[in-house]
């Protein structure tokens, strides 16, 4: 480990202090999936809105227990949508889902009667106060707190809100985030045929496929080559773009055309660190530019973008969105494994499970940060400790799933 290199519980901290709260904007319902609540919901309605019946059958009123055996004259017929209606003291045909007729407090279901002509009932089980009756409010009571700040909405929440009426929800605003991929080697156009030398460029659109998903707007992405000059130029645009975040890959190491460091000090860049003792991604650079958009130089080994997405800025928009951050999973290893101390080291990993439901994490072959076929096969990643080196089958380890807002896996709290 370099002597500079600083320690990722360090970088972490200086990310997050470097970023900015939620800014709060209105979502519509019908367009919120993902999105961030700033705001606690509180309900305005009870729900359901009105007493109504879990049966197909009669309601009915009584004091106490109404016995098997009793017979009731058929009043009317409710189904839902039905609106107010008063009963007497005889029976009600309703529906599931009908509003109970006033004055009613029971329901028994049809195939518990007995019909004796059109307007007559005999009750083939007994039948107690408040059977069958789903009552206004016993899911959500007015004034109800439903969701707090801080809820990815999914489908779940939709189906609530949609049910209480509400039109729009205060949400983060995404952060804006701009792709910007170095290296004259690098080539764009998939159509295109490489020349000796060159290669596709796979960061940029994993970057611009992955930042959606970790709930950022992707304002501008481009590609350029070994040169300051582009450089600078390309960093203006996506300023212009109104980026909050610019995200690079390449030109941060040792070589002789890694200039991104340089290029940042001149456009008044203040570099917060230069190098985190982690594999892969150990020369990734952490700067602000003035205006106070944030840059993240990853390295650009394309293994080393990936983990500089998941680790450092992932993070970032959590505290953008106004999410707390991240607690690991803490997983079985299925198999020993071993590295070398004083680096933090992130895994391509897999997530298996036994055939009796066990979870375990496998480190997966091909750990090199050129290597992007296991990064394929990988649902998850292992994180190891730069102070730990052997680990035994069954050890546990600290698994993260591969983007910070996917939901497949059980958060800390069960749900
Ligand atoms: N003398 C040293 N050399 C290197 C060191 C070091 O400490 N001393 N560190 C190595 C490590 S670790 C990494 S990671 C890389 C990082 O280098 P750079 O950030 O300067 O990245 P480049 O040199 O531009 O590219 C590295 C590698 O990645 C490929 N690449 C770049 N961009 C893309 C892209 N958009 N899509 C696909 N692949 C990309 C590029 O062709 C190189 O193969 O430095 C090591 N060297
Ligand atoms: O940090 Mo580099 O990504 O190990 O190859």
């Amino acid at each position: 480990m370099s002597q500079d290199a600083l320690a990722y519980e360090e970088a972490l901290r200086i990310v997050l202090g470097a970023s900015a709260k939620p800014d709060a904007e209105d979502c519509p319902v019908s367009a919120c999936l993902g999105r961030v609540l700033v705001a606690p919901v509180t309900s305005a309605v009870d729900l359901p809105p009105f007493d109504n019946s879990a049966m197909d059958g009669f309601a009915l009123r009584g004091d106490s227990v109404v016995p098997a055996g009793t017979e009731l004259l058929v009043e009317g017929e409710q189904a839902a949508g039905d609106g107010m209606a008063q009963a007497g003291n005889g029976a009600w045909e309703i529906m599931t889902g009908a509003r109970i007729p006033d004055g009613l407090d029971r329901v028994i279901a049809v195939e518990q009667t007995e019909r004796l002509a059109a307007s007559r009932v005999r009750l083939l089980a007994e039948v107690s106060p408040g059977q069958n009756v789903r009552t206004a409010g016993s899911d959500v009571a007015r004034g109800q707190n439903v969701l707090d700040a801080g809820t990815v909405l999914e489908p779940r929440h939709v189906m609530l809100l949609a049910a209480l009426g509400v039109a729009k929800v205060s949400v983060a605003a995404r952060p804006r985030v701009a792709v910007i991929s170095t290296g004259r080697e690098l080539v764009d156009d998939p159509e295109r045929a490489l020349e000796p030398g060159q290669i596709r460029n796979s960061n940029g659109p994993y970057l611009a496929a992955g930042l959606p998903l970790a709930g950022a707007e992707v304002v501008h992405v481009e590609t350029v080559g070994d040169n300051a000059d582009a450089f600078g130029s390309a960093m203006r645009r996506a300023m212009q773009a109104g980026a909050n975040i610019v995200v690079t890959s390449g030109a941060v190491s040792m070589g002789r055309y890694d200039f991104v460091p340089q290029a940042l000090e001149s456009l008044g860049a203040q570099t917060l660190f230069h190098r985190v003792a982690i594999r892969p991604g150990k020369p990734l650079l952490f700067g602000r530019l003035p205006g106070g958009v944030l840059l993240f130089g990853l390295p650009g080994n394309p293994i080393a973008v990936a983990v500089g997405l998941r680790f450092f800025v992932e993070p970032a928009l959590r505290v953008m969105l106004g999410l707390a951050q991240e607690k690991p999973r803490r997983v079985p290893l299925s198999k020993p494994y071993s590295k070398k101390p004083r680096l933090r080291f992130h895994l391509k990993s897999r997530l298996n499970m036994d055939g009796q439901g066990r979870l375990a994490v496998e480190v997966l072959e091909g750990q090199e940060s050129y290597r992007i076929r296991p990064l394929a096969d990988a649902n998850a990643w292992a994180v190891v400790p730069a102070d730990v080196d052997d680990l035994p089958a069954g050890a546990l380890v600290e698994v993260y799933g591969s983007g910070h807002l996917e939901f497949s896996l059980p958060s800390e709290s069960g749900l």
